[in-house]
């Protein structure tokens, strides 16, 4: 929002002075807030960056101070605990939270991955609660736009249900997998002839362990019935090497392929 000018002064909170001290100093914030009353002060909308586990206790820290004129969003990358939490801890005022995911990141994390260009043409999700009015979310609608990014609507169910299957259960196996090599008495061989296979599949277990964990946890029950149905299809697929099916496992591959290379020729950048 800065470097795009729609923004005014931005203010930090968060748990670490060096965090902060660091974002600061790169143009991140251009000020470092004392506790919740300095940073909701005038305030008009609140991002809200955290794992998802520490979004019910942020809420109730700063409840106290929020005025009926500031907006609040997020960047969870879970929204039915992000909306029951918003609900438990604001009670009606949880009509000014305006729950959203961008859908754009990385295997990095601190306020050193930060780059202005993050979100440009790419989308967010917002899960607006019943609660929220049309200004309310068109103000949020409007900050993401303003970073580039084309913003899209979901119910929170369909959100969690989607993202289980589309990110989560990518970087759970991610995770999987390499923890089982690790564990290996010839772990240092294998990673030693690891190559580009390996990377692509793998980038994503660099990521954020807490911040994985969390939203593991929050979303548990969509991911497990994406792992159930991933674990199926393994069987299926194990079957059929097992089998030496050359027929079957061609069939599988060739599907896989065309689903794939569809999707990434329809993944042109919004607004083209
Ligand atoms: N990294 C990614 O690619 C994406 C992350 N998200 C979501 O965005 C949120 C933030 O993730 P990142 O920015 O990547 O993580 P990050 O690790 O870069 O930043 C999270 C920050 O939250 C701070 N924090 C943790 N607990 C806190 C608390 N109780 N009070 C105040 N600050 C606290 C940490 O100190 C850290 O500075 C997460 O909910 C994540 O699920 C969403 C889309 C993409
Ligand atoms: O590293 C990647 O490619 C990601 O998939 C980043 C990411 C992580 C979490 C999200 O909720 C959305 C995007």
């Amino acid at each position: 929002l800065k470097a795009a000018g729609a923004v005014g002064e931005v203010v930090g909170l968060g748990r670490t002075q060096a965090s902060l001290a660091a974002a600061q100093q790169r143009g991140v914030i251009d000020r470092i807030a004392s506790d919740w009353a300095d940073a909701l002060h005038d305030a008009d909308l609140v991002f809200l960056a955290m794992p998802v586990g520490q979004v019910a206790s942020v809420l109730v820290s700063m409840a106290p101070y929020l005025s009926s004129t500031t907006v609040i969003t997020d960047g969870g990358s879970t929204k039915v605990d992000v909306a029951l939490a918003a609900r438990q801890a604001l009670g009606a005022q949880c009509a000014q939270f305006v729950p959203g995911h961008p859908i754009a990141g990385a295997e990095k994390s601190g306020v050193a991955a930060a780059r202005a260009d993050l979100f440009y043409q790419k989308r967010v999700v917002l899960t607006p609660l019943a609660e929220n009015t049309e200004a309310h979310i068109a103000l949020v609608e409007h900050v993401w736009q303003a970073c580039g990014a084309e913003v899209s609507r979901l119910d929170a169910e369909d959100h969690d249900r989607v993202f289980a299957a589309v990110s989560h259960l990518p970087h759970f196996l991610a995770f999987a997998l390499v923890h089982e090599f690790a564990q290996r008495a010839d772990s240092a061989q294998l990673f030693g002839f690891a190559a580009g296979g390996f990377r692509d599949f793998t980038r994503i277990a660099s990521s954020h362990p807490e911040m994985w964990r969390d939203i593991c946890l929050a979303n548990r029950s969509a991911l497990l019935v994406e792992l159930d149905a991933y674990m199926v299809e393994l069987m299926r697929a194990r079957v059929l090497l097992a089998g030496a099916d050359a027929e079957g496992l061609q069939a599988m591959f060739d599907t896989a392929r065309t689903r794939r290379d569809a999707w990434l020729d329809g993944l042109t950048p919004p607004g083209e």
